[in-house]
């Protein structure tokens, strides 16, 4: 099993492209299954989850083919296109053993239930941050007209005279089913009114790919979003838009380290609030015409109080790496988690590295030390590991990062990136 080890104290220094969002690239892939044409996308991010779903969609009878090249570090945006084709359906089920890795991989039951009309999907998988119910996907698409039983760890879905549109309002926000419903009542008929649906920045890039491909959206961004259903969709070409998370780590290690790098191809826009408690911990954030600059000099970090909760606030997959940056602050910061109830794994494995946090309940009290100090360290889940990186980055002596698979599912070449601008980082193969 691969890790990662790091020898800290180098603040970083250079350029470092942004590559396209995996929790973005997920869903448009599955949106691949709405229609029997090509759907082209650019921008495509090299991770362990895309390869996971590439070979989920072929189960169903996707075909693929890849052109454009891996992402150089020297350029920014030039990731892969993947062209995207289910002339037919081959298979409604997903089964156990591929689902089971990956939650996203869920959400192919809004496109198979809305092109075939039965979807059997096994229950999902992914981060173990909570208990990740799905019952809001199950009542959304029963508001369309499906019916849903749950037999053997499986959700059986029908709707034999095909989708209907309805209104329905989410009594919580959730990003996959959203997704799942936008997909599902775009090929449904009539018009559904989705309420409390989730604004985040991938919800509108699906949203903008739907609609290319023939689909009737609009409010996407909004909470309330209107879809009237067409007959059938069609094939398009669409750009994975920038990982704001992905940005949002780096720009996190560098106010960790000192230095001053360029974030290129990616947008402020997508993650304001973490910008301003970045910026309020003492980093500079400016927009540069392809991306942005992030600068923190010799001054001390700030402790900022933190609250994570669906877009446009602090979103939950940078709570970690905020809670890494927070242990160096002169001062105590507060760090609520509200969204996952399991998502501070983090915490005893920065304490192996002399971090000071206490838990109550969803806040973790994270009194900031002066110095941090290597160790072997291992995470459950890919935003804890990355913290666990950003916190390596600066202890003295050497980090080894265990279990480095689970960032490979959501970072394209961390060591590389983090390399190229001088932090003294290397994969241990095995
Ligand atoms: C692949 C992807 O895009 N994953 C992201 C997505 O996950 P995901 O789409 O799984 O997260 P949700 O927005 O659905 O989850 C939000 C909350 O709603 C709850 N819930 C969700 C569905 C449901 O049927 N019932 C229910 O109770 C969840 O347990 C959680 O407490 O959004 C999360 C919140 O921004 C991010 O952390 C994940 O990185
Ligand atoms: C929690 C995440 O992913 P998933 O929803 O696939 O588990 C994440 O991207 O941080």
């Amino acid at each position: 099993m691969d890790r990662i080890r790091i020898r800290g104290g180098n603040a970083l220094n250079g350029t470092i492209p942004i590559s396209g969002a995996k929790n973005a690239a997920l869903p448009l892939m599955i949106a691949s299954l709405l229609t029997d044409d090509t759907l082209t996308l650019e921008n495509v991010p090299h991770l362990a989850d895309v390869e996971q779903l590439i070979r989920i969609l072929g189960n169903h009878g996707v075909d693929y083919t890849v052109s454009g090249k891996r992402l150089a570090t020297s350029s920014a945006g030039s990731g892969r296109t993947i062209h995207f084709t289910a002339r037919t359906i081959v298979d409604t089920t997903a089964p156990y053993e591929l689902v089971s890795k990956m939650r996203a991989s869920f959400w192919v039951i809004g496109p198979l239930l809305a092109r075939c009309h039965k979807a059997r999907v096994s229950l999902p998988g992914g981060c173990a941050i909570g208990t990740r119910p799905v019952d809001l996907f199950i009542d959304g698409l029963r508001a369309l007209g499906a019916e849903i039983d749950i037999d053997a760890g499986y959700i059986v879905a029908e709707a034999p005279g095909g989708l209907k549109g309805n209104r329905y309002t989410f009594p919580k926000v959730s990003v996959g089913a959203t997704h799942v419903m936008l997909m599902a009542a775009s090929l449904a008929k009539g018009e559904t009114v989705i309420e409390n649906a989730a604004r985040e920045p991938e919800i509108v890039d699906l949203a903008q790919c739907l609609n290319a491909m023939g689909a009737r959206i609009e409010g996407a961004g909004t909470s309330t979003i209107t879809i009237q259903g067409v007959e059938a969709l069609s094939g398009a070409r669409h750009r994975v838009l920038p990982d704001r998370i992905e940005t949002g780590t780096y720009a996190m290690a560098v106010a960790m380290t000192g230095g001053d790098v360029t974030l290129e191809g990616t947008r402020t826009d997508l993650l304001q609030t973490a910008l301003t408690a970045l910026g309020d911990a003492g980093a500079e954030i400016t927009d540069t015409p392809n991306g942005m600059r992030v600068y923190r000099n010799g001054n001390g970090i700030r402790p900022v109080d933190v609250v994570t909760d669906p877009f446009p606030g602090f979103p939950t997959d940078l709570q970690a790496q905020f809670m890494a940056l927070m242990t160096r602050a002169d001062g105590v910061a507060h760090i609520t988690e509200t969204i996952f109830e399991n998502r501070f794994m983090h915490v005893q494995e920065l304490a192996r590295l002399g971090a000071k946090i206490s838990l109550s309940g969803q806040m973790a009290r994270v009194e900031g030390v002066p110095r941090l100090v290597g160790a072997p360290v291992m995470a459950t889940d890919l935003r804890a590991s990355v913290s666990l990186v950003i916190a390596g980055l600066v202890a003295d002596g050497e980090t080894v990062v265990n279990r480095v698979y689970h960032l490979d599912r959501g970072f394209e070449r961390l060591e590389e990136k983090l390399g190229a601008c001088g932090a003294e980082i290397e994969r241990i193969s095995g």
